[in-house]
């Protein structure tokens, strides 16, 4: 990520990422400027209204309809390959998402990323070729203690990724909220991130620690993956 002026200042024989991208003909994406904006100041991003509440209500009826039907199994650590279920860590189920097999909702769900994500190869240069994404569901007194994403198995997650499929009104008394932790130098920083309808959140994979905080309510969202091979 932090290759992207360098690069563009290379491409462009040392002028800005606008005339680069005037140059190639590029339309810019504000939304995604923004994400990209955050990730390199900050290690992460978090956009309220990514997935529109008609997105959401498709998004939670799928997640909730495949709960019920039995189709979550308990979440382990590890990635797809390389599972063990660890319940003091984390208390979620989860169901991996297949693209190819995606339904109405889902489609909704990868048009949207797969948009971001080719934004990202092509403006950031950040090979990504791969993705993996699971949705999740945190039954009331179940949390995820801190870990990095990249934990016992995967280096080649580069970017983290949270959609949060709730109703409408998330008070804090629901807890669940997701605590990212910030080295602000040498001091560390915590910040609390609701899982607000629509909102979703995007990090750097291999940096920054983060937990899950008990949950008081269900609590439903995706989460993804964005990698390098
Ligand atoms: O649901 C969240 O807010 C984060 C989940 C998480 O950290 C993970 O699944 O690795
Ligand atoms: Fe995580």
């Amino acid at each position: 990520m932090m290759q992207r002026k360098y690069i563009c200042e290379i491409f462009s024989g040392m002028g800005t990422t606008d005339e680069l991208f005037e140059q190639i003909g590029f339309e810019e994406n504000p939304l995604y400027e923004q994400i990209i904006a955050d990730l390199l100041e900050r290690k992460y991003s978090v956009i309220d209204g990514f997935f529109a509440s008609e997105e959401v209500d498709l998004l939670r009826d799928s997640i909730m309809e495949k709960y019920q039907d039995h189709e979550f199994k308990k979440a382990a650590i590890g990635n797809k390959t390389n599972e063990v279920i660890e319940k003091s860590i984390r208390g979620d189920f989860i169901l991996w998402l297949d693209e190819e097999k995606a339904g109405e909702a889902e489609k909704i769900y990868f048009d949207k990323i797969n948009s971001l994500v080719s934004y990202l190869n092509r403006t950031c240069f950040m090979g990504i070729l791969n993705k993996e994404f699971h949705y999740a569901v945190y039954p009331e007194g179940t949390f995820y203690k801190r870990h990095l994403d990249t934990f016992l198995n995967d280096g080649r997650r580069k970017l983290s990724m949270v959609c949060y499929l709730n109703k409408e009104n998330w008070p804090p008394e629901n807890g669940g909220e997701l605590a990212i932790y910030l080295d602000k130098n040498g001091v560390e920083e915590e910040i609390a991130i609701y899982p607000l309808a629509g909102r979703i959140v995007i990090f750097e994979s291999q940096e920054l620690e983060h937990e899950v905080k008990i949950v008081k309510v269900p609590r439903y969202s995706i989460t993804g993956w964005l990698k390098t091979r």
